[in-house]
């Protein structure tokens, strides 16, 4: 199996570590506009074969889309990411030229790929990939449920002091600083809800830490995080190259389901070979209703500044 993975920064070489150490494909490309470093962070990779012990081949390719050919996923994370104070929004200008002809260029070579858009702000690169390829909706995934319920359930195991692996819960909406819905209802330890252990105060403030979590990474690193973000995106290629039906909330396109149309936002997704197999109704009540609704305005406005680059 093979994946591409267009942008060699943080993000993109961080995932191709992950899927190259837990042999999750057979063969990696990394592809970057920057003359020679996709093929250094190919070789660097490379040569921890044979300390971690895996046989994923890892390659680099400076703009040459013919080495990308015949990709089962193509991973896009090229754009630029935010420096502190700024907003993911911000991004949409630059990210928005760069994310069409990246989309554009890996189609002409893998036809059949399924595509995963993590370039920010990611529901609105969802958007547009959708729109500028025209690519059935199950083929375009969106990432950033993945990595916001990481965080949250992180946080979920700081306020608990239990481990992370023991919690289980979701973000679901837009993947924005403002737009995110961490599911603190449906959150639970080892099967027993997680309000049976913490006050609401602890878990609003766990909600509110999850839904500013990019935002603090960036103000502490000063550019935006990559090993939880890389390690999300390998979790996802995971579930479509092995075709293991996770389920995991994803930016897809809306067609009525959580009583929205013609929008990307994040939705439980049970994910496997041909991507987006189903998307999973989890009964919100009214005010998670009420959250989504007012997400999707959000998300709905940023697409709106798409008109000029898809007209
Ligand atoms: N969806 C998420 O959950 C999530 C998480 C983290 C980062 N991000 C986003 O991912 C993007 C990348 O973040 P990063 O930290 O890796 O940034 P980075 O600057 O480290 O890497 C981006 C890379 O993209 C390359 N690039 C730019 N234009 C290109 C083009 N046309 N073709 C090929 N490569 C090109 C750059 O040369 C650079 O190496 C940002 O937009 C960031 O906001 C999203
Ligand atoms: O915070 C960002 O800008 C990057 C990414 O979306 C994240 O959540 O880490």
């Amino acid at each position: 199996m093979k994946v591409t993975i267009v942008g060699a920064g943080n993000v993109g070489a961080t995932c191709a570590d992950v899927i190259s150490y837990r042999g999750i494909a057979s063969e990696v490309v990394l592809l970057d506009i920057k003359e020679g470093f996709a093929e250094g962070k190919a070789m660097d990779i490379m040569q921890c074969a044979t300390t971690t012990g895996f046989n994923t081949r890892v390659s680099g390719s400076t703009s040459d889309y013919t080495k990308t050919a015949g990709s089962d996923v193509v991973v896009i994370t090229s754009g630029i990411p935010r420096k502190p104070g700024m907003t993911r929004e911000e991004l949409i200008g630059i990210n928005a030229g760069i994310v069409k002809s990246v989309a554009d260029n890996v189609l002409q070579h893998s036809p059949d790929a399924i595509i995963v858009v993590v370039s920010n702000p990611m529901d609105t690169m969802t958007y547009l990939t959708l729109k500028a390829t025209g690519l059935p909706k199950n083929r375009i995934i969106g990432m950033g449920g993945a990595l916001d319920s990481s965080r949250f359930k992180y946080f979920l195991s700081t306020a608990l002091e239990r481990p992370a692996n023991d919690v289980q819960g979701m973000v679901i909406g837009g993947h924005g600083d403002t737009t995110m819905i961490p599911l603190t209802r449906l959150a639970s330890y080892n099967g027993s809800p997680v309000a049976n252990f913490l006050s609401q105060d602890a878990l609003d403030k766990v909600a509110a830490d999850t839904m500013v979590g990019g935002a603090t990474l960036t103000g502490l690193l000063g550019t935006s995080a990559w090993y939880a973000p890389g390690a999300s995106v390998a979790y996802l290629v995971d579930s479509i190259l092995n075709d293991q039906k996770k389920m995991i909330p994803c930016s897809v396109m809306l067609d009525g389901e959580y009583g929205q149309n013609d929008i990307c936002m994040g939705v439980p997704c049970l994910i496997g070979k041909n991507g987006v197999e189903a998307i999973v109704d989890v009964n919100l009540d009214d005010k998670e209703k009420a959250l989504f609704a007012k997400s999707a305005d959000a998300v709905r406005n940023m697409n709106d500044a798409l008109k000029s680059v898809l007209s």
